[in-house]
């Protein structure tokens, strides 16, 4: 044996085997680790959580935790042998059955013919599954057992030792390993076990020590040193950690151990790991594998965007709720995956949509996530927020929060979170091609050619250099356009109710007119409010110069749409660029039409008009930089509270817990921004001693962040129920 492919909920197993894993380390060498992050249907093994149901005791549903310790089963120790079908039929009951979208939690119980089909459909080959273990449990639907000696576990591991292609289900189970011969090669084995495994057998036969995420990239989750001091199972509370683990004897068994795998697993897992990956360092890379795809300097520099893994963990104290459970986030509208890979690593569970969701649709789904992430077109009105129950924390993974009901959120206690300004270069780059494009009517050659006709003309084609850009909104977006339109040679001159140091050359106006009667080309990059609503109508046509262009890639309502038209047909504007729209489709499709936005068909029919369906900041190193940004503001408020960078919520942070800081809760406590809530609420803090405290509001909410010590873990409940009768409390958390 070789080496050994571990799949593992990351968070819960690192914290617990770490130390495991050092001593692995500092002896030997090499297992090939792939983390699986926990992300919806893909994940490998949800936590067994006592929730989860994986058996039929006598009928009735029941856990795996009650399946392994009830007394009705027929069992001479605390592990399990499982027969493979069995393995499967208890890792059927921890996966979802569901497809599509479902949550990780969403189990139920599968019969003996659903299993097989199950089985056949996840590529599961006799050969590879080895003969079943008899079991008298199995028409009662239990977890098969090993009734063996009691003579320790030496046997079972020595037995384990001569097999190949083993696979193996770790539990938080609390029972003892009692060995007996190994008849199968599927084990079920608990947390004691695994260490019992690790200490003493494998890191006689383990040459490296590789970890590898889905996407077969190493992680380097070992120098954090985050975990040490996290092994202690009383630590963990509810979260219990499943493993997977399948041992291989040689190179060319890597291939049945994927089998292996896809029968674990079912076969809709995302990672397909390159064996040569697996089998670690000096192996094959993707560089040098005939299959792989060459990577381009755009995906070199992606690199940049992967999740910090390290960071979000790094050398504080990885706190835990106490009150909220297991953390559920919907990611709609084609949210980026590196924003999934950091949830997924944080080990919440992941519902992801490609669109955006009607208000029926939205009201279901929102009942019970603790965040949602979105972007532009899911409208998140108070109609819809009020039927979130554990809401926490609102993504917007774009720049624009409009969509939101900012204050409705704020005063329900729901932070919301964007990304300022990871999609202002893409935003800037196309304005710049935009103005070329209609200063050329690059839209209307490009769309005559593809009919056949070749329009060779220069007549009203210019160039950009010496003509003047008006910049309305001078903020992200607008003044990197003024020093990209520079270079271009281009006079700039903006408007912003704000004073704003000019950048390059360019100058500010004191008026929109004073813009409007000035340039060339005039640029919209000011939010959505009721000021900018219809900010450029008839009356500032008018005042724009003949044969100027106007372009709008801020949003749909900023401009009289119907006023613009008027503009063109008249010729008092040469042409115009519109990437958003007062109404947008929620998806893709033949959507765009006079049912969206009335006056569609006409807009649709004039001459040098571009139209692009909102993609300003739709490119991939924008996607994933938001991704990153707003799915780490995300996990910081959901793990550590800190709501530094919210929008619509006061802005308020500790610095994390020391790793060796013992009875140390954090105390999360968002409330109404009256008087006298500060002396109740310390009163209750007051038998502990308060380490640290923030507080601060915004409008009619506060917040208030502490961190008390001297708390016995069995206290918590009582703090947590006196700050929830608090008057004037909207939302406690409790962490520790
Ligand atoms: N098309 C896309 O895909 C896309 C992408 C990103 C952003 N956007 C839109 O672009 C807008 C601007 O983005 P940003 O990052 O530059 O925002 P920003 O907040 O950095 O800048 C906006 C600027 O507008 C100014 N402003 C506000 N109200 C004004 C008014 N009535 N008159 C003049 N100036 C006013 C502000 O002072 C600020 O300087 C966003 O709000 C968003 O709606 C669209
Ligand atoms: O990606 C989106 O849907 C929105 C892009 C843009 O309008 C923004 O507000 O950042």
């Amino acid at each position: 044996m070789d080496s050994i492919i571990c799949h593992y909920n990351v968070l819960a197993v690192t914290q617990i085997y770490y130390p495991y894993l050092v001593s692995l380390l500092g002896s030997q060498s090499l297992i090939g680790v792939d983390v699986q992050w926990r992300v919806g249907k893909s994940e490998l093994l949800p936590q067994a959580r006592s929730q989860e149901t994986v058996g039929r005791t006598n009928g009735s549903e029941t856990s795996l935790q009650s399946v392994l310790s009830s007394s009705g089963r027929t069992r001479g120790g605390g592990v399990d042998v499982l027969n493979t079908g069995e393995l499967q039929h208890g890792l059927d009951g921890w996966r979802s059955n569901n497809t599509g979208t479902s949550w990780g939690r969403d189990q139920s119980d599968v019969d003996r013919t659903t299993l097989t089909r199950t089985l056949v459909g996840n590529r599961v080959r006799s050969t590879k599954v080895g003969a079943p273990v008899t079991s008298s449990d199995w028409n009662q639907s239990q977890l098969g057992n090993d009734d063996g000696t009691s003579d320790g576990s030496g046997q079972l591991l020595g037995d384990l030792d001569t097999k190949t292609n083993v696979a193996v289900g770790v539990t938080n189970d609390n029972d003892d390993l009692h060995s007996g011969s190994l008849t199968s090669s599927g084990l079920l084995l608990n947390r004691q076990n695994l260490h019992d495994l690790v200490l003493e057998t494998w890191n006689k036969l383990i040459n490296d020590l590789v970890l590898l995420n889905w996407q077969g990239v190493e992680v380097d989750l070992l120098h954090g040193g985050d975990f040490l001091g996290l092994h202690e199972s009383s630590k963990l509370g509810d979260w219990d950690p499943a493993l997977l683990v399948i041992l291989t004897s040689s190179a060319s068994s890597w291939a049945s151990s994927w089998t292996a795998l896809s029968w674990c697993t079912g076969h809709d897992y995302k990672c397909v790991i390159d064996v040569g990956m697996l089998r670690g360092k000096p192996g094959t890379s993707l560089a040098t594998s005939p299959n792989a795809v060459s990577t381009s300097p755009t995906n070199s520099y992606l690199d940049q965007y992967r999740p910090r893994t390290k960071s979000i963990t790094k050398s504080t104290k990885t706190l835990k709720p106490f009150s909220t459970g297991d953390i559920k986030i919907l990611l709609l509208e084609n949210v980026n995956q590196t924003a999934i890979d950091i949830f997924g690593a944080q080990g919440y569970q992941v519902e992801f949509h490609k669109t955006s969701l009607g208000e029926e649709e939205l009201i279901e789904k929102i009942k019970d996530v603790h965040a949602i992430g979105i972007r532009s077109k899911t409208k998140l009105t108070a109609n819809v927020l009020k039927h979130a129950k554990n809401l926490l924390v609102i993504g917007c993974f774009c720049i624009g929060t409009n969509q939101v009901d900012l204050e409705y959120a704020a005063e329900a206690g729901i932070a919301v979170f964007n990304s300022p300004f990871s999609n202002s270069r893409s935003v800037a780059e196309l304005v710049i091609c935009e103005i070329i494009a209609l200063s050329r009517q690059l839209g209307d050659r490009s769309m005559e050619l593809h009919n056949g006709v070749w329009n060779k003309v220069s007549a009203k084609c210019w160039e950009i250099r010496g003509k003047t850009l008006g910049i309305v909104g001078y903020g992200h977006i607008g003044s990197q356009l003024s020093v990209l339109a520079e270079a271009f040679g281009m006079n700039v001159i903006y408007y912003d109710v704000l004073m704003i140091m000019a950048l390059g050359t360019a100058k500010q106006v004191s008026s929109l007119n004073e813009l409007l009667a000035n340039s060339d080309f005039v640029t919209l990059h000011v939010p959505e409010t009721p000021d900018t609503k219809n900010m450029i109508s008839s009356p500032q046509l008018a005042t724009m110069k003949d044969g100027a262009y106007l372009l709008n890639n801020a949003r749909g309502t900023i401009v009289d749409i119907p006023a613009l038209i008027d503009a063109l047909k008249v010729g008092k504007l040469a042409g115009a660029a519109l990437d958003v729209y007062p109404h947008e489709p929620a998806k893709n499709g033949p959507l765009f039409n006079n049912e969206l936005n009335e006056w569609t068909s006409e807009l649709q029919s004039l001459k040098n008009v571009i139209l692009t369906p909102h993609i300003g900041g739709s490119t991939e190193e924008a996607q994933s930089a938001i991704g990153v940004e707003v799915g780490t503001a995300l996990t910081s408020y959901i793990n550590e509270g800190s709501s530094i960078g919210a929008v619509n919520f006061p802005e308020v942070s500790l610095r994390g817990l020391d790793l060796d800081q013992e009875n140390v809760v954090r105390v999360l406590y968002i409330h109404q921004n009256v008087p006298g809530v500060l002396r109740t609420v310390n009163e209750i803090l007051s038998s502990y001693n308060i380490e640290k405290q923030f507080s601060d509001s915004r409008g009619n909410i506060a917040y208030l962040m502490a961190d008390i010590s001297g708390v016995n873990v069995q206290e918590i409940k009582s703090l947590y129920e006196k700050l929830e009768n608090t008057p004037y409390k909207i939302i406690t958390r409790l962490l520790y």
